[in-house]
Protein backbone atom coordinates (compact mmCIF):
# COMPACT_ATOMS: atom_id res chain seq x y z
CA UNK A 1 0.00 0.00 0.00
CA UNK A 2 1.38 3.51 -0.87
CA UNK A 3 1.92 6.27 1.32
CA UNK A 4 1.57 9.10 -0.11
CA UNK A 5 2.44 12.38 1.72
CA UNK A 6 -0.18 15.67 2.39
CA UNK A 7 0.18 17.38 -0.85
CA UNK A 8 -0.51 14.25 -2.95
CA UNK A 9 -3.76 13.33 -0.72
CA UNK A 10 -4.54 16.88 -1.74
CA UNK A 11 -3.63 16.15 -5.58
CA UNK A 12 -5.61 12.65 -4.80
CA UNK A 13 -8.95 14.90 -3.65
CA UNK A 14 -8.45 17.10 -7.19
CA UNK A 15 -8.28 14.31 -8.99
CA UNK A 16 -10.88 12.09 -8.16
CA UNK A 17 -13.26 15.37 -8.07
CA UNK A 18 -12.34 16.02 -11.78
CA UNK A 19 -12.18 12.53 -13.38
CA UNK A 20 -14.90 10.46 -11.01
CA UNK A 21 -16.11 13.20 -11.24
CA UNK A 22 -17.70 14.11 -8.40
CA UNK A 23 -18.23 17.57 -6.28
CA UNK A 24 -16.28 18.28 -3.03
CA UNK A 25 -19.09 18.45 -0.81
CA UNK A 26 -20.25 14.98 -2.30
CA UNK A 27 -16.67 13.68 -1.80
CA UNK A 28 -16.75 14.94 2.00
CA UNK A 29 -20.28 13.69 2.61
CA UNK A 30 -18.75 10.01 1.39
CA UNK A 31 -15.78 10.73 3.46
CA UNK A 32 -17.93 12.00 6.59
CA UNK A 33 -20.53 9.28 6.00
CA UNK A 34 -18.10 6.30 6.58
CA UNK A 35 -16.95 8.17 9.85
CA UNK A 36 -20.38 8.29 11.39
CA UNK A 37 -21.01 4.86 10.23
CA UNK A 38 -17.91 3.71 11.92
CA UNK A 39 -19.43 5.64 15.09
CA UNK A 40 -22.38 4.53 14.50
CA UNK A 41 -21.38 0.91 14.69
CA UNK A 42 -19.13 1.39 17.82
CA UNK A 43 -21.29 3.94 20.20
CA UNK A 44 -25.35 3.80 20.41
CA UNK A 45 -27.12 6.96 20.78
CA UNK A 46 -26.99 6.72 24.71
CA UNK A 47 -23.47 8.51 24.56
CA UNK A 48 -23.53 12.32 23.93
CA UNK A 49 -21.47 12.94 20.88
CA UNK A 50 -19.13 16.46 21.15
CA UNK A 51 -17.57 17.17 18.54
CA UNK A 52 -14.90 19.86 17.94
CA UNK A 53 -14.88 21.15 14.50
CA UNK A 54 -12.12 23.32 12.69
CA UNK A 55 -12.57 26.14 10.19
CA UNK A 56 -11.05 23.76 7.66
CA UNK A 57 -12.22 20.86 5.27
CA UNK A 58 -11.72 18.97 8.29
CA UNK A 59 -14.35 20.47 10.64
CA UNK A 60 -16.24 19.93 7.21
CA UNK A 61 -16.10 16.49 7.86
CA UNK A 62 -16.99 17.25 11.64
CA UNK A 63 -20.14 19.12 10.37
CA UNK A 64 -21.70 16.35 8.10
CA UNK A 65 -20.77 13.90 10.99
CA UNK A 66 -22.78 15.95 13.44
CA UNK A 67 -25.51 16.50 10.81
CA UNK A 68 -25.63 12.62 10.42
CA UNK A 69 -25.46 11.48 14.03
CA UNK A 70 -28.65 14.13 14.77
CA UNK A 71 -30.48 12.58 11.94
CA UNK A 72 -29.91 9.08 13.36
CA UNK A 73 -30.82 10.24 17.17
CA UNK A 74 -27.63 10.72 18.61
CA UNK A 75 -27.24 13.59 21.24
CA UNK A 76 -24.68 15.81 19.18
CA UNK A 77 -22.83 18.88 20.36
CA UNK A 78 -21.44 20.79 17.38
CA UNK A 79 -18.09 23.20 19.04
CA UNK A 80 -16.78 25.10 16.09
CA UNK A 81 -13.03 27.15 17.39
CA UNK A 82 -12.73 30.19 15.89
CA UNK A 83 -8.76 29.84 14.75
CA UNK A 84 -8.95 31.58 11.63
CA UNK A 85 -11.75 34.64 10.27
CA UNK A 86 -11.80 32.69 7.32
CA UNK A 87 -13.42 29.02 6.88
CA UNK A 88 -12.86 26.69 3.97
CA UNK A 89 -15.65 27.07 1.33
CA UNK A 90 -17.22 23.80 2.35
CA UNK A 91 -17.08 24.11 6.00
CA UNK A 92 -19.22 27.13 5.03
CA UNK A 93 -21.78 25.47 3.03
CA UNK A 94 -22.14 22.22 5.57
CA UNK A 95 -22.54 24.43 8.36
CA UNK A 96 -25.65 26.51 6.82
CA UNK A 97 -26.86 22.99 6.31
CA UNK A 98 -26.37 21.99 9.48
CA UNK A 99 -27.81 25.57 11.27
CA UNK A 100 -30.93 24.80 8.82
CA UNK A 101 -31.80 21.53 9.75
CA UNK A 102 -30.66 21.57 13.17
CA UNK A 103 -29.79 25.23 14.27
CA UNK A 104 -29.33 24.05 18.46
CA UNK A 105 -26.63 22.54 19.99
CA UNK A 106 -23.78 24.37 17.76
CA UNK A 107 -21.34 26.49 20.02
CA UNK A 108 -18.57 28.32 18.95
CA UNK A 109 -15.13 28.35 21.09
CA UNK A 110 -12.59 31.39 21.13
CA UNK A 111 -10.69 30.55 23.96
CA UNK A 112 -10.39 27.99 26.52
CA UNK A 113 -12.67 29.10 28.70
CA UNK A 114 -15.46 28.15 26.05
CA UNK A 115 -14.49 24.73 26.50
CA UNK A 116 -17.40 22.70 27.52
CA UNK A 117 -18.31 20.33 30.39
CA UNK A 118 -18.71 16.88 29.48
CA UNK A 119 -21.40 14.68 30.60
CA UNK A 120 -20.31 11.50 31.92
CA UNK A 121 -20.46 8.65 28.76
CA UNK A 122 -19.96 11.56 26.18
CA UNK A 123 -17.62 10.68 23.18
CA UNK A 124 -15.33 13.28 22.21
CA UNK A 125 -14.65 13.62 18.11
CA UNK A 126 -11.62 15.70 17.24
CA UNK A 127 -11.91 17.05 13.62
CA UNK A 128 -10.04 20.52 13.99
CA UNK A 129 -7.17 19.79 11.79
CA UNK A 130 -6.75 17.47 9.53
CA UNK A 131 -3.99 17.24 6.59
CA UNK A 132 -3.93 20.65 6.25
CA UNK A 133 -1.83 21.24 9.64
CA UNK A 134 0.67 23.92 7.79
CA UNK A 135 2.41 25.44 11.55
CA UNK A 136 2.49 23.79 14.78
CA UNK A 137 -0.95 25.03 16.94
CA UNK A 138 0.40 27.38 19.39
CA UNK A 139 -2.02 29.80 21.98
CA UNK A 140 -5.66 29.44 23.27
CA UNK A 141 -6.37 26.61 20.34
CA UNK A 142 -2.86 24.32 22.15
CA UNK A 143 -5.02 25.34 25.19
CA UNK A 144 -8.14 23.66 23.66
CA UNK A 145 -6.01 20.24 22.55
CA UNK A 146 -4.43 20.43 26.30
CA UNK A 147 -7.88 20.10 27.28
CA UNK A 148 -9.16 17.70 25.03
CA UNK A 149 -6.20 15.79 26.30
CA UNK A 150 -6.97 15.83 30.17
CA UNK A 151 -10.19 14.03 28.96
CA UNK A 152 -9.17 10.62 27.46
CA UNK A 153 -9.13 8.67 30.86
CA UNK A 154 -12.92 9.63 31.23
CA UNK A 155 -13.96 9.90 27.20
CA UNK A 156 -13.01 7.97 24.25
CA UNK A 157 -11.51 10.87 22.05
CA UNK A 158 -12.07 9.29 18.17
CA UNK A 159 -9.69 11.42 15.75
CA UNK A 160 -11.11 12.10 12.31
CA UNK A 161 -8.23 11.31 9.65
CA UNK A 162 -5.46 12.78 11.53
CA UNK A 163 -5.05 13.74 15.32
CA UNK A 164 -4.95 17.18 15.30
CA UNK A 165 -1.97 19.11 15.54
CA UNK A 166 -0.06 16.00 14.40
CA UNK A 167 1.62 16.88 11.25
CA UNK A 168 1.46 13.99 8.29
CA UNK A 169 5.04 14.44 6.98
CA UNK A 170 6.90 16.59 9.26
CA UNK A 171 7.91 15.87 13.09
CA UNK A 172 5.55 17.40 15.36
CA UNK A 173 7.90 16.45 18.53
CA UNK A 174 7.09 18.77 21.13
CA UNK A 175 3.79 20.39 19.22
CA UNK A 176 0.23 19.88 21.40
CA UNK A 177 -1.08 16.86 19.43
CA UNK A 178 -4.77 14.79 20.20
CA UNK A 179 -3.99 11.68 22.14
CA UNK A 180 -6.77 9.95 20.67
CA UNK A 181 -7.89 6.24 21.11
CA UNK A 182 -8.79 5.85 17.40
CA UNK A 183 -8.45 7.81 14.24
CA UNK A 184 -10.62 6.88 11.43
CA UNK A 185 -8.34 8.28 8.72
CA UNK A 186 -8.95 8.23 4.69
CA UNK A 187 -7.80 5.91 2.34
CA UNK A 188 -4.12 5.64 3.52
CA UNK A 189 -1.97 5.61 6.12
CA UNK A 190 -0.37 9.14 6.80
CA UNK A 191 3.70 8.58 7.42
CA UNK A 192 3.29 10.26 11.11
CA UNK A 193 1.34 6.92 11.96
CA UNK A 194 4.03 4.95 11.90
CA UNK A 195 7.12 7.09 13.39
CA UNK A 196 7.68 5.82 16.86
CA UNK A 197 8.03 9.41 18.25
CA UNK A 198 3.94 9.56 17.73
CA UNK A 199 2.88 7.07 19.40
CA UNK A 200 0.86 8.57 22.25
CA UNK A 201 -1.49 9.63 19.12
CA UNK A 202 -3.29 8.08 16.75
CA UNK A 203 -3.82 4.84 19.14
CA UNK A 204 -5.70 2.71 17.01
CA UNK A 205 -5.92 3.49 13.27
CA UNK A 206 -8.70 2.56 11.10
CA UNK A 207 -8.43 3.08 7.77
CA UNK A 208 -11.83 4.33 6.02
CA UNK A 209 -11.80 3.95 2.01
CA UNK A 210 -13.46 7.08 0.42
CA UNK A 211 -12.99 6.32 -2.82
CA UNK A 212 -10.36 8.22 -4.34
CA UNK A 213 -9.97 7.66 -8.02
CA UNK A 214 -7.85 4.40 -8.62
CA UNK A 215 -5.71 5.78 -11.68
CA UNK A 216 -4.02 8.34 -9.37
CA UNK A 217 -3.54 6.02 -6.84
CA UNK A 218 -1.98 3.57 -9.56
CA UNK A 219 -0.28 6.57 -11.69
CA UNK A 220 1.36 8.18 -9.01
CA UNK A 221 4.90 6.99 -7.23
CA UNK A 222 5.23 6.89 -3.49
CA UNK A 223 8.10 7.35 -1.74
CA UNK A 224 7.30 4.88 1.24
CA UNK A 225 5.28 2.15 1.35
CA UNK A 226 3.26 -0.15 4.01
CA UNK A 227 3.89 -4.10 3.26
CA UNK A 228 0.86 -5.91 2.74
CA UNK A 229 -0.14 -9.37 2.16
CA UNK A 230 -0.47 -8.64 -1.44
CA UNK A 231 2.65 -7.73 -1.91
CA UNK A 232 4.04 -10.88 0.22
CA UNK A 233 2.04 -13.28 -2.67
CA UNK A 234 3.69 -11.66 -5.23
CA UNK A 235 7.32 -11.92 -3.51
CA UNK A 236 6.80 -15.47 -2.06
CA UNK A 237 7.57 -18.69 -4.44
CA UNK A 238 6.06 -22.13 -3.54
CA UNK A 239 8.53 -24.86 -3.95
CA UNK A 240 8.98 -26.55 -6.92
CA UNK A 241 7.92 -30.47 -6.86
CA UNK A 242 10.91 -31.93 -8.29
CA UNK A 243 12.88 -30.32 -5.65
CA UNK A 244 16.09 -31.66 -4.10
CA UNK A 245 17.83 -30.20 -1.25
CA UNK A 246 20.86 -28.22 -3.72
CA UNK A 247 17.59 -26.62 -5.16
CA UNK A 248 16.97 -24.07 -2.41
CA UNK A 249 20.78 -23.34 -1.41
CA UNK A 250 23.54 -23.48 1.07
CA UNK A 251 23.88 -20.77 3.96
CA UNK A 252 26.59 -19.88 5.81
CA UNK A 253 26.04 -18.99 8.96
CA UNK A 254 28.64 -16.98 11.41
CA UNK A 255 27.60 -16.67 14.56
CA UNK A 256 28.18 -16.86 18.61
CA UNK A 257 31.07 -17.10 20.84
CA UNK A 258 31.78 -18.31 24.09
CA UNK A 259 28.47 -17.52 26.63
CA UNK A 260 26.49 -16.45 23.10
CA UNK A 261 26.30 -19.81 21.68
CA UNK A 262 22.15 -19.36 22.29
CA UNK A 263 22.14 -16.61 19.48
CA UNK A 264 23.74 -18.94 17.00
CA UNK A 265 21.70 -21.72 17.91
CA UNK A 266 18.38 -19.63 17.23
CA UNK A 267 19.23 -18.15 14.41
CA UNK A 268 20.65 -21.26 12.46
CA UNK A 269 17.00 -22.99 14.00
CA UNK A 270 15.69 -19.60 11.96
CA UNK A 271 17.60 -19.85 9.08
CA UNK A 272 16.55 -23.70 8.28
CA UNK A 273 12.82 -23.03 9.54
CA UNK A 274 12.82 -20.44 6.53
CA UNK A 275 13.39 -23.56 4.25
CA UNK A 276 17.06 -23.16 3.13
CA UNK A 277 18.38 -26.48 1.38
CA UNK A 278 21.84 -26.84 3.53
CA UNK A 279 23.07 -24.56 6.62
CA UNK A 280 26.68 -24.89 7.67
CA UNK A 281 27.47 -22.62 10.91
CA UNK A 282 31.38 -21.32 11.63
CA UNK A 283 31.47 -21.40 14.95
CA UNK A 284 34.58 -21.28 17.61
CA UNK A 285 35.80 -24.30 19.14
CA UNK A 286 33.34 -23.85 22.61
CA UNK A 287 30.19 -23.64 20.08
CA UNK A 288 30.94 -26.61 18.00
CA UNK A 289 29.12 -29.45 20.36
CA UNK A 290 26.63 -26.82 21.23
CA UNK A 291 25.14 -26.32 18.03
CA UNK A 292 25.87 -30.21 17.03
CA UNK A 293 23.58 -31.15 19.91
CA UNK A 294 21.26 -28.18 19.28
CA UNK A 295 20.72 -28.51 15.80
CA UNK A 296 20.91 -31.81 14.23
CA UNK A 297 20.19 -30.50 10.52
CA UNK A 298 23.12 -28.34 10.74
CA UNK A 299 26.96 -28.82 9.64
CA UNK A 300 29.34 -27.29 11.42
CA UNK A 301 32.99 -25.13 10.52
CA UNK A 302 34.72 -25.15 13.84
CA UNK A 303 37.21 -22.01 13.70
CA UNK A 304 40.75 -22.01 14.96
CA UNK A 305 39.84 -20.09 18.33
CA UNK A 306 38.36 -21.68 20.95
CA UNK A 307 36.05 -18.54 22.40
CA UNK A 308 35.62 -16.36 19.22
CA UNK A 309 35.56 -17.00 15.09
CA UNK A 310 38.27 -15.21 13.56
CA UNK A 311 39.29 -16.66 10.59
CA UNK A 312 35.93 -17.81 9.08
CA UNK A 313 36.89 -15.92 5.64
CA UNK A 314 39.50 -18.65 4.39
CA UNK A 315 38.13 -20.70 1.75
CA UNK A 316 35.02 -18.53 1.66
CA UNK A 317 34.96 -17.94 -1.95
CA UNK A 318 35.45 -21.61 -3.72
CA UNK A 319 32.70 -23.12 -0.75
CA UNK A 320 29.89 -22.62 -2.67
CA UNK A 321 27.66 -21.17 0.02
CA UNK A 322 24.57 -18.99 -1.68
CA UNK A 323 24.16 -16.79 0.98
CA UNK A 324 26.01 -15.64 4.00
CA UNK A 325 24.75 -14.02 7.25
CA UNK A 326 27.12 -12.84 10.21
CA UNK A 327 26.31 -11.61 13.50
CA UNK A 328 24.19 -12.93 15.89
CA UNK A 329 26.84 -13.11 19.07
CA UNK A 330 29.75 -13.46 17.53
CA UNK A 331 31.37 -10.46 19.81
CA UNK A 332 33.38 -7.64 18.92
CA UNK A 333 36.95 -9.00 19.07
CA UNK A 334 39.73 -7.11 17.09
CA UNK A 335 40.20 -10.33 15.29
CA UNK A 336 36.63 -10.87 14.05
CA UNK A 337 36.66 -7.51 12.46
CA UNK A 338 40.01 -8.63 10.43
CA UNK A 339 38.36 -11.61 9.43
CA UNK A 340 35.28 -9.77 8.43
CA UNK A 341 37.35 -7.31 6.69
CA UNK A 342 38.38 -10.12 4.69
CA UNK A 343 35.25 -12.10 4.38
CA UNK A 344 34.06 -8.94 2.31
CA UNK A 345 36.84 -8.45 0.16
CA UNK A 346 36.11 -12.02 -0.74
CA UNK A 347 33.00 -12.58 -0.86
CA UNK A 348 31.23 -9.40 -2.73
CA UNK A 349 27.89 -10.85 -3.08
CA UNK A 350 24.85 -9.27 -1.19
CA UNK A 351 25.11 -10.78 2.70
CA UNK A 352 23.23 -10.23 5.93
CA UNK A 353 24.28 -8.25 8.97
CA UNK A 354 23.69 -8.08 12.00
CA UNK A 355 24.19 -7.78 15.83
CA UNK A 356 27.85 -7.42 16.52
CA UNK A 357 29.04 -7.62 13.28
CA UNK A 358 27.24 -4.43 12.68
CA UNK A 359 28.66 -2.84 16.02
CA UNK A 360 32.50 -3.63 14.59
CA UNK A 361 31.11 -2.00 11.39
CA UNK A 362 30.72 1.07 13.63
CA UNK A 363 33.61 0.51 15.42
CA UNK A 364 35.54 0.25 12.53
CA UNK A 365 33.71 3.03 10.27
CA UNK A 366 35.98 1.85 7.51
CA UNK A 367 33.92 -1.14 7.06
CA UNK A 368 30.86 0.11 6.00
CA UNK A 369 32.24 0.78 2.73
CA UNK A 370 33.48 -3.05 1.72
CA UNK A 371 29.86 -4.13 2.99
CA UNK A 372 28.88 -5.67 -0.66
CA UNK A 373 25.99 -3.60 -2.59
CA UNK A 374 23.24 -5.22 -1.84
CA UNK A 375 23.62 -6.59 1.40
CA UNK A 376 20.73 -6.55 4.17
CA UNK A 377 21.70 -4.46 7.36
CA UNK A 378 19.47 -5.04 10.24
CA UNK A 379 19.87 -2.58 13.18
CA UNK A 380 18.03 -1.89 16.12
CA UNK A 381 17.74 1.95 17.08
CA UNK A 382 20.75 1.80 19.15
CA UNK A 383 22.97 -0.03 16.56
CA UNK A 384 22.04 2.34 14.37
CA UNK A 385 22.55 5.49 16.61
CA UNK A 386 26.10 3.75 16.49
CA UNK A 387 26.43 3.47 13.61
CA UNK A 388 24.74 6.52 11.66
CA UNK A 389 24.23 8.98 14.64
CA UNK A 390 21.69 11.15 16.07
CA UNK A 391 19.40 12.59 15.02
CA UNK A 392 16.78 15.49 16.19
CA UNK A 393 13.63 13.14 15.63
CA UNK A 394 11.72 10.24 14.14
CA UNK A 395 11.62 12.28 10.26
CA UNK A 396 15.63 13.10 10.19
CA UNK A 397 16.07 9.73 11.39
CA UNK A 398 13.94 8.47 8.34
CA UNK A 399 15.58 10.52 6.14
CA UNK A 400 19.34 9.77 7.44
CA UNK A 401 17.83 5.65 6.89
CA UNK A 402 17.13 6.33 3.13
CA UNK A 403 20.27 8.85 2.80
CA UNK A 404 22.76 6.04 3.93
CA UNK A 405 20.88 2.95 1.90
CA UNK A 406 21.17 4.94 -1.13
CA UNK A 407 24.83 6.44 -0.76
CA UNK A 408 25.56 2.41 0.34
CA UNK A 409 23.47 0.98 -1.94
CA UNK A 410 22.32 -1.86 0.47
CA UNK A 411 18.97 -2.77 2.19
CA UNK A 412 18.94 -1.08 5.74
CA UNK A 413 16.21 -1.56 8.04
CA UNK A 414 15.35 -0.14 11.21
CA UNK A 415 13.84 -2.25 13.84
CA UNK A 416 10.65 -0.82 15.87
CA UNK A 417 6.62 -0.97 15.45
CA UNK A 418 6.85 -0.13 12.14
CA UNK A 419 10.49 -1.48 11.00
CA UNK A 420 11.32 0.18 8.41
CA UNK A 421 13.07 -1.43 5.54
CA UNK A 422 15.21 1.80 3.16
CA UNK A 423 16.22 0.67 -0.18
CA UNK A 424 19.16 1.31 -2.39
CA UNK A 425 16.49 3.22 -4.68
CA UNK A 426 15.29 5.19 -1.93
CA UNK A 427 12.06 3.83 -1.34
CA UNK A 428 11.56 3.13 2.26
CA UNK A 429 8.32 -0.34 3.33
CA UNK A 430 7.14 0.13 6.39
CA UNK A 431 6.05 -3.14 8.16
CA UNK A 432 3.30 -3.54 10.63
CA UNK A 433 3.17 -6.92 11.59
CA UNK A 434 4.90 -8.03 14.89
CA UNK A 435 4.15 -7.37 18.41
CA UNK A 436 6.06 -6.00 21.76
CA UNK A 437 6.37 -9.36 22.55
CA UNK A 438 9.55 -9.36 19.77
CA UNK A 439 11.36 -7.20 22.57
CA UNK A 440 13.01 -10.63 24.05
CA UNK A 441 16.29 -11.72 24.19
CA UNK A 442 17.26 -13.56 20.64
CA UNK A 443 14.28 -12.05 18.53
CA UNK A 444 16.88 -10.42 16.21
CA UNK A 445 18.82 -13.26 15.89
CA UNK A 446 15.73 -15.40 14.65
CA UNK A 447 15.69 -12.31 11.86
CA UNK A 448 18.93 -12.74 10.76
CA UNK A 449 18.46 -16.43 10.11
CA UNK A 450 14.91 -15.90 8.41
CA UNK A 451 16.91 -13.03 5.91
CA UNK A 452 19.74 -15.63 5.31
CA UNK A 453 17.60 -18.69 4.87
CA UNK A 454 15.28 -16.29 2.45
CA UNK A 455 18.16 -15.16 0.63
CA UNK A 456 20.08 -18.44 0.07
CA UNK A 457 17.37 -19.43 -1.63
CA UNK A 458 17.65 -16.75 -3.99
CA UNK A 459 14.83 -14.40 -3.44
CA UNK A 460 16.80 -11.18 -4.39
CA UNK A 461 17.62 -8.72 -1.01
CA UNK A 462 14.65 -6.88 -1.69
CA UNK A 463 12.28 -9.22 -1.73
CA UNK A 464 14.26 -11.49 0.85
CA UNK A 465 14.13 -8.37 3.54
CA UNK A 466 10.13 -7.75 2.34
CA UNK A 467 9.26 -11.32 3.34
CA UNK A 468 11.34 -12.17 6.16
CA UNK A 469 10.78 -9.47 8.16
CA UNK A 470 6.66 -9.94 7.37
CA UNK A 471 7.11 -13.45 8.18
CA UNK A 472 8.91 -13.00 11.44
CA UNK A 473 6.60 -10.60 12.45
CA UNK A 474 3.46 -12.84 11.61
CA UNK A 475 5.18 -15.72 13.47
CA UNK A 476 5.28 -13.35 16.53
CA UNK A 477 1.89 -12.32 16.23
CA UNK A 478 0.83 -16.60 16.29
CA UNK A 479 3.21 -16.79 19.25
CA UNK A 480 1.94 -13.98 21.14
CA UNK A 481 -1.17 -15.41 20.13
CA UNK A 482 -0.97 -18.64 21.38
CA UNK A 483 1.01 -18.02 24.51
CA UNK A 484 0.85 -14.48 25.25
CA UNK A 485 3.23 -10.96 24.43
CA UNK A 486 4.99 -11.38 28.06
CA UNK A 487 5.54 -15.62 27.88
CA UNK A 488 6.69 -15.83 24.55
CA UNK A 489 10.51 -15.95 23.42
CA UNK A 490 12.29 -15.93 20.60
CA UNK A 491 12.53 -19.68 20.21
CA UNK A 492 8.14 -19.50 19.65
CA UNK A 493 8.68 -17.01 16.73
CA UNK A 494 10.50 -20.23 14.87
CA UNK A 495 8.07 -22.52 15.70
CA UNK A 496 5.38 -20.27 14.68
CA UNK A 497 6.88 -19.69 11.33
CA UNK A 498 5.35 -22.73 9.61
CA UNK A 499 2.15 -21.29 10.17
CA UNK A 500 3.27 -18.09 9.05
CA UNK A 501 4.17 -19.41 5.84
CA UNK A 502 0.68 -21.26 5.53
CA UNK A 503 -1.81 -18.28 6.89
CA UNK A 504 0.40 -15.31 6.63
CA UNK A 505 0.91 -15.11 2.73
N1 LIG B 1 -8.28 14.36 0.63
C1 LIG B 1 -9.22 13.65 1.11
O1 LIG B 1 -9.10 12.48 1.10
C2 LIG B 1 -10.39 14.32 1.68
C3 LIG B 1 -10.18 15.07 2.78
N2 LIG B 1 -11.14 15.70 3.44
C4 LIG B 1 -10.85 16.32 4.71
O2 LIG B 1 -10.15 17.50 4.47
C5 LIG B 1 -9.06 17.59 5.36
C6 LIG B 1 -8.07 18.55 4.84
O3 LIG B 1 -8.72 19.79 4.78
P1 LIG B 1 -7.98 21.18 4.66
O4 LIG B 1 -9.02 22.20 4.57
O5 LIG B 1 -7.01 21.09 3.56
O6 LIG B 1 -7.15 21.25 5.97
P2 LIG B 1 -7.54 21.16 7.52
O7 LIG B 1 -8.98 21.20 7.75
O8 LIG B 1 -6.81 19.99 8.05
O9 LIG B 1 -6.85 22.43 8.09
C7 LIG B 1 -7.01 23.69 7.47
C8 LIG B 1 -7.43 24.72 8.47
O10 LIG B 1 -6.54 24.65 9.55
C9 LIG B 1 -5.96 25.92 9.77
N3 LIG B 1 -4.66 25.69 10.36
C10 LIG B 1 -3.66 24.94 9.86
N4 LIG B 1 -2.65 24.91 10.74
C11 LIG B 1 -3.06 25.65 11.82
C12 LIG B 1 -2.47 25.99 13.06
N5 LIG B 1 -1.27 25.54 13.37
N6 LIG B 1 -3.14 26.75 13.92
C13 LIG B 1 -4.36 27.21 13.62
N7 LIG B 1 -4.97 26.92 12.44
C14 LIG B 1 -4.33 26.15 11.57
C15 LIG B 1 -6.00 26.59 8.46
O11 LIG B 1 -5.99 27.96 8.73
P3 LIG B 1 -5.04 28.95 7.92
O12 LIG B 1 -5.01 30.14 8.78
O13 LIG B 1 -3.72 28.25 7.78
O14 LIG B 1 -5.71 29.13 6.63
C16 LIG B 1 -7.34 26.10 7.92
O15 LIG B 1 -8.39 26.83 8.46
C17 LIG B 1 -8.63 16.19 5.51
O16 LIG B 1 -7.84 15.97 6.64
C18 LIG B 1 -9.96 15.48 5.60
O17 LIG B 1 -10.44 15.53 6.92
C19 LIG B 1 -12.46 15.81 2.77
O18 LIG B 1 -13.49 15.91 3.58
C20 LIG B 1 -12.76 14.62 1.88
C21 LIG B 1 -11.69 14.14 1.05
K1 LIG C 1 -8.64 15.76 13.29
Amino acid sequence: MKIFSAAQIREADAFTIAHEPISSTHLMERAAGQCAAWLEDHYSPSHPVYIFCGKGNNGGDGLVIARLMLGHGYDVHTCILQHSSKASPDHEHQLRTLQQLHPTGIYTIGDVSDFPELPPNAIIIDAIFGTGMSRPVDGWVAGIIHLINDQRHKHPIIAIDMPSGLMADESSVHNPVVQAHTTLSFEFYKLAFLLPENAPYAGDVHILPIGLHPDYITQTPARYHLSDREMMRTIYRPRDPFAHKGTYGHALLIAGSYGKMGAAVLSARACLRAGVGLLTCHVPQCGTQIMQISEPAAMCITDEDAHYSTHFHKGISSAGYKAIGIGPGIDKQPGTAKSLEMLMDAWQRPMVIDADALNLLSVYPYLLYKVPKGSLLTPHPKEFERLFGKTANDIARLELLSKKAVELQLYILLKGRYTAIACPDGAVYFNHTGNPGMATGGSGDVLTGILTGLLAQEYTPKAAMLLGVWLHGYAGDLAAAQLSQEAMTASDIISSLGNAFREGI
